[in-house]
């Protein structure tokens, strides 16, 4: 019998129950015990969900109140001494880990957040130094295992494992030089050794453990971690599911088929070719092999023959007792449920699967493998085919005025007209800013107020003519509010924007979005990628109106706002028919006629926001080239069709760009942000391994917690900004969009922010 596995599903809520109950707690309308019965009801359902879907192999531990690393963290002791020693309960500290907490007299900064993989979720990073001392707080895995069970619902549970756990991490500022948080398992061990013979104890059969990060180049480094981990956990633990994914094994393959492990899961979505590889390593052994053929990534319906290609060619080289189909990684980057969509059409809904349609693949697949003869499983498996049919016919249709407009790109396209110190002094003069420039990154707090307006004309209760009234008052307010606190270039606000790339998707052609597709981002905010279905063109200017009239309302200079190609196409659903490259530069076309259109109208700077660039960066390092070769000149081409007077800005946020640090400079805008505040500054380093010849802005304070930066702080940070960058070339700006802040603090840190370019216009003249 071939068995089916989901290896980890949403935990938001299929009406975003948890989102609302953790900020109700954030808020102090909920109480801890009514966030936990919250979360309790979650997890039940889904676990119910599952169950009568038929999966065999149901995730428990993936639940999360606001991040699964955070929870091993929090659950192993690993807490920065920061945190604690102000009186807070278990779950606020956790909670201030995760987002800072600024009240009753404590005050710390949120611990630092990271893309997961290349993914659009984001980590809390974990801190570790030689005097880490792991304690097992709490087993997580154990409790939900049990609370499965008190409802009659056998888990496997899902557990972080050890190595991938310590390489995400980072050293703490007081650990010595040179730390490494892998020389910290020895220590570890014994924790994993406990927290899995405590599952072995209540019953667990197997147990999933994430390894993600064998698929990246790195872990070649930690073979011997690997051995020594699984050597000593594999004798006291229930049976060990090692799980990769997001990408292929490679050379690791080669230790990992020799460990002492019960299963292996791969993924067979982004690495179909390692199939071949992987059966011949574990061929000799007893290994089962989970195959993630139903994709964790994407929405689209999976071709059950293709999965059943793969799946048959395991069945025979191993046996179907040794095979499990499985969801390529956990679900928790798909939205909970089709069934949600109302406004889709037939065709459209027929296209797609979202997390409870993708546990129904999963077990529909393995029944076939297991050659049921179920006539609810015949029935599924035809119209499957009947659907993947179709699909291929609308696959069929193109835009051909948009596909020769891509083929005829040139290289002239990609390059501004004059090289970047030609136009600096145009922009000068065209702008008139000061030194050390103050701005900030787009958008301005998306207030309740806001929201409400939104949902009312979607709803039809306001008209669209009252909807403009309200955004452009509200543009207007937040156009005063700069000029009051003194900021140079404004911004509009990004009022009339739900999100900055499903705003886009809605009004490009080639895209179909969701009303209740709610994918986690970090911690309580979610996002709705829009989905690309066909080739993309932008049937009339987007922006331009809101821009403008910010524009009229002031004689300082205001900046247009765009997200660009490549962080529209990371963060939405992608075709999976046409290549990313083709995607990314329809985009990329669509978005230059828009800041062409800016310029027209009499807009002097643009922000081609691109905080996915490096999210989008393959995991292989051998497959980096490939994909820059698309991703920047379609920045480029996105960005140069404008005159050398137009400044042009981009932004970054929440990655290492250390590492593609050059890729940015070559995209050559005029200004660029960048998130350094939360890493410590440590990209300021780069700087000076790199050199940088035009404007910058390392953002001076995190804008993801509520937390208010003093002036000193901004202070410091410039300080440490100069060491490495010439006053002319510094921006001040906080380091991403202000929409998830309240008022009270964006105004007070904004102000502390101009205090200190005045300060430094002072000190630096
Ligand atoms: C900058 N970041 C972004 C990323 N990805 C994106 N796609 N967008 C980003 O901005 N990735 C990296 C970073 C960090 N990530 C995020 C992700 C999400 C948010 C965020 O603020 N999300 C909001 C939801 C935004 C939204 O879509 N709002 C809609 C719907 C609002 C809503 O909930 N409406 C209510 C009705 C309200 C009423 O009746 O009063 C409802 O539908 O029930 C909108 O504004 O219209 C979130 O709240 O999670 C930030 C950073
Ligand atoms: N302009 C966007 C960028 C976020 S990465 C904003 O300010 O929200
Ligand atoms: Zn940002």
């Amino acid at each position: 019998m071939v068995a089916s596995s989901v290896l980890g599903f949403p935990r938001i809520g299929a009406n975003r129950e948890v989102k609302k109950a953790v900020e109700g707690y954030w808020a102090g309308k909920l109480s801890a015990d009514e966030l936990t019965k919250v979360a309790l009801e979650v997890k039940k359902t889904n676990w119910t969900s599952l169950k009568q879907r038929g999966v065999d192999l149901i995730p428990s531990g993936d639940f999360s109140l606001y991040d699964h690393v955070l929870d091993h963290s929090a659950a192993f002791n690993v807490i920065p001494k920061r945190y604690l020693g102000h009186n807070l309960s278990p779950l606020d500290v956790y909670f201030a880990m995760g987002r800072g907490r600024q009240a009753d007299g404590v005050d710390v900064p949120a611990s630092e957040m990271k893309k997961w993989f290349d993914s659009n979720y984001h980590f809390v990073v974990p801190e570790f130094s030689e005097e880490t001392d792991f304690k097992l707080v709490f087993n997580k895995a154990l409790e939900e295992f049990t609370e499965a069970k008190n409802i009659g619902v056998t888990t496997r549970p899902v557990v972080l494992g050890p190595v991938t756990f310590l390489a995400l991490g980072k050293a703490t500022k007081d650990a010595k030089a040179g730390f490494r948080p892998v020389s910290l398992l020895p220590k570890l061990l014994p924790v994993y050794k406990q927290l899995l013979a405590d599952l072995k104890a209540a019953g667990a059969e197997s147990v999933q453990i994430d390894e993600p990060i064998l698929v990246l180049d790195v872990a070649a480094t930690y073979e011997k971690e690997f051995i020594t981990a699984y050597s000593e956990l594999a004798p006291v633990s229930p049976k060990l599911v090692l799980a990769t994914y997001y990408g292929r094994l490679d050379s690791n393959l080669t230790f990992v088929a020799k460990l002492p492990i019960a299963g292996l899961h791969i993924d067979l979505d982004r690495a179909p070719a390692q199939l071949d590889q992987v059966i011949a390593a574990v061929k000799p052994s007893n290994i089962i092999l989970s195959l993630g053929v139903v994709s964790g990534r994407n929405i689209w319906k999976s071709d059950f023959q293709a999965a059943l290609k793969l799946g048959q060619k395991a069945v025979e080289a191993i046996g179907a007792e040794r095979v499990i189909i499985a969801t390529s990684s956990s679900l928790l980057h798909t939205p909970v449920t089709l069934a949600a969509e109302k406004k889709l059409t037939p065709e459209q809904q027929d296209w797609f699967s979202f997390a409870l349609e993708k546990a129904s693949e999963v077990s529909t697949i393995a029944s076939v493998l297991s050659g049921s003869q179920d006539a609810k499983v015949t029935e599924a498996l035809e119209a499957n085919k009947v659907s993947i049919a179709k699909r291929r016919e609308f696959e069929r249709t193109s835009d051909d005025a948009v596909r020769k407009r891509v083929a005829a790109i040139t290289p002239e396209m990609l390059e501004r007209k004059s090289p970047f110190a030609v136009r600096k002094e145009i922009q000068v003069k065209q702008l008139g800013l000061p030194k050390f420039p103050t701005t900030t990154i787009g958008s301005f707090p998306q207030t309740q107020e806001i929201r409400t307006a939104r949902a009312k004309l979607g709803k039809k209760e306001i008209t669209e003519e009252e909807y403009k009234t309200f955004i452009k008052k509200e543009i207007e307010s937040v156009v005063r509010i700069q000029e009051k606190i003194g900021l140079d270039l404004l911004v509009h606000g990004e009022p009339e924007r739900n999100d900055m790339v499903q705003y886009f998707g809605e009004r490009l052609h080639g895209f179909v979005f969701t009303q209740n597709g709610w994918v986690q981002s970090y911690g309580s905010r979610y996002v709705r990628p829009p989905i690309i279905v066909s080739d993309v063109s932008r049937p009339g200017p987007i922006t331009v109106e809101w821009s403008s009239y910010a524009q009229s309302v002031t004689q300082k200079p205001m900046k247009g706002m765009l997200t660009g190609p490549v962080t529209i196409l990371n963060w939405s659903f992608p075709r999976a028919d046409v290549s990313r490259e083709i995607q990314c530069k329809q985009l990329a076309l669509a978005l230059r006629d828009e800041v062409v259109d800016l310029e027209k109208a009499g807009i002097k700077a643009v922000q081609v926001d691109e905080p996915a660039l490096r999210e989008g960066l393959p995991l292989r390092k051998p497959d980096w080239d490939a994909y820059l070769s698309w991703a920047l000149p379609s920045f480029k081409i996105a960005t140069a069709g404008v005159t050398d007077a137009l400044q042009t800005h981009s932004h970054f946020c929440y990655s290492d760009f250390g590492d593609i640090f050059p890729s940015i400079q070559a995209l050559d805008a005029d200004v660029i942000s960048i998130e350094a505040s939360k890493s410590d500054m440590k990209l300021l380093s780069t700087f000076k391994q790199y050199g940088y010849s035009n404007q910058i802005g390392p953002g001076v304070y995190d804008i993801h917690s509520p937390r208010v930066p003093s002036e000193q702080e901004i202070k410091d940070r410039i300080k440490a900004m100069l060491e490495f960058l010439s006053p002319d070339q510094l921006f001040i700006n906080p380091d991403c969009g202000l929409k998830t802040r309240a008022w009270k603090e964006t105004e007070a840190s904004l102000i502390n922010l101009v205090n200190a370019a005045r300060w430094a216009r002072q000190t630096y003249q």
